[in-house]
């Protein structure tokens, strides 16, 4: 990576402000994944030993410009100080005087979280007047917040212009082991692209067209290419603004030489629920009223083995609707095989990381991404303005 880290800077004796992503999943109050807080420990430990002061500043969900109580920082700073086995300071504001006096007193190796910055207007506005005020709190910006770095805010892109820049530790390994994967990949590269909507992942499919040799669809993706190639899919998810762009891939995937893989058989419900009726019908099989819900037993064999013989996996997106447990055996075998294969496997966050996680095989993946739409944007290609804006080498 061509942008300085926080190992390439003079720590000690400063207040550092760490841009985090601590944006986990809360039910009642409690949080029920920690994955993103664990994975900032290293920074936080880093920046601890060498004596600065640490004043942690992330989101929590979309609370639009306003203060909504169960959008505070308060059980992230909990859970941070359980794993770090240190006190952590909490304040109720990200900005003002309040916030300056409780740094002023901090010690060396002190750690302090911030209240949410999207309770104020101006961060996802990235007003520069806000990026200031950040700016005011410390002597040093550190980006650790990956999952966030496609964001243009206050708190991830504005206040590097203020201070100076540059990334923390989880946030260079996102980089480099995606970087690495995508620029020079190990082949054979399988890229997997599974979710619901063709829009949402026509970027990604185009830039990893370009990049793997094998290409695999499943999920809710599959239907718009099978209509687009004359079959009839009853009630499954399809985007038709989208018929000719699954086409256009599928003549460019045979351009290019890439394996393009489709579903060859399908799990269809009568029902989106666990007490659906299923049945396994090939491509040309969909009943009408029926809907695909995940990839039948030969497509999983046939991706099983794809995967097993690649070098390089990478994976975004489920391949049925994992959630149901019925619809789930597509997906659970596409990450067994990811588990077995010798291949280095990347998975790119959001719902597949939770696939993953759920069917216990998450330790068996070489790299999970902490980024849902930032690894999204990875992958299309696209830079990301949280990163752009720290300091180069
Ligand atoms: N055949 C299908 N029909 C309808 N929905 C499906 C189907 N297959 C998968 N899904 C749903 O797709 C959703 C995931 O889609 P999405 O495109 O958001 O995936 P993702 O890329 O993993 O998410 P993220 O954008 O958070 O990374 C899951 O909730 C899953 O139930
Ligand atoms: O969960 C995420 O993907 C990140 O925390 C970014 O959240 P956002 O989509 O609300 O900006």
């Amino acid at each position: 990576m061509n942008k300085k880290s926080v190992r390439d800077v003079e720590v000690k004796g400063k207040a550092v402000f760490v841009r985090v992503d601590f944006n986990v999943p809360l039910e009642n109050g409690k949080i029920t994944d920690d994955t993103r807080i664990r994975e900032t420990l290293p920074t936080i430990k880093y920046l601890v030993e060498q004596g600065a002061k640490v004043i942690l500043a992330s989101h929590m969900g979309r609370p639009k410009g306003e203060v909504v109580e169960e959008l505070r920082l308060t059980p992230a700073s909990e859970r941070l100080s359980e794993l770090l086995g240190q006190p952590v300071a909490k304040a109720d504001e990200a900005v003002g005087e309040a916030v300056k006096s409780k740094i002023q007193s901090m010690q060396a190796g002190e750690v302090l979280v911030l209240e949410n910055v999207r309770f104020y207007p101006g961060e996802e506005k990235n007003d520069p007047e806000l990026a200031k005020q950040f700016a005011e709190l410390a002597d040093l910006f550190v980006n650790d917040a990956f999952g966030a770095a496609h964001r243009a805010h206050a708190s991830t892109e504005g206040i590097a212009h203020h201070l100076p820049a540059v990334s923390g530790l989880l946030m260079e390994k996102e980089l480099s082991v995606l970087g690495k994967a995508l620029s020079n990949p190990d082949r054979p590269f399988t890229a997997i692209v599974g979710g619901s909507k063709v829009k949402d992942k026509i970027d990604v499919i185009n830039h990893l067209l370009t990049l793997a040799d094998n290409i695999i669809i499943g999920g809710g993706l599959t239907y718009t290419f099978l209509k687009a190639q004359g079959h009839e899919i009853g009630l499954s998810l399809c985007d038709d603004s989208k018929l000719d762009t699954a086409l256009g891939f599928l003549e460019k995937a045979k351009e290019l030489g890439k394996n393009f893989y489709l579903p060859v058989d399908i799990v269809v419900a009568d029902d989106f629920s666990a007490s659906a009726n299923t049945q396994i019908v090939g491509i040309d099989g969909i009943p009408a009223g029926w809907e695909g819900v995940d990839i039948g037993p030969k497509t999983r064999e046939l991706y099983a083995d794809v995967i097993k013989n690649s070098k390089l996996v990478v994976w975004n997106g489920p391949m049925g609707v994992f959630e149901i447990e019925p619809f789930s055996n597509g997906t659970r075998q596409v990450a067994q095989a990811c588990a077995e294969t010798e291949a280095y496997t990347v998975i790119g966050g959001g719902d597949s990381a939770a696939a993953a996680e759920k069917f216990q095989l998450a330790d068996r993946m070489d790299h999970i991404s902490t980024g849902g739409g930032a690894s999204l944007e990875f992958m299309e290609g696209k830079a990301l303005p949280g990163v752009v804006a720290l300091n180069d080498k």
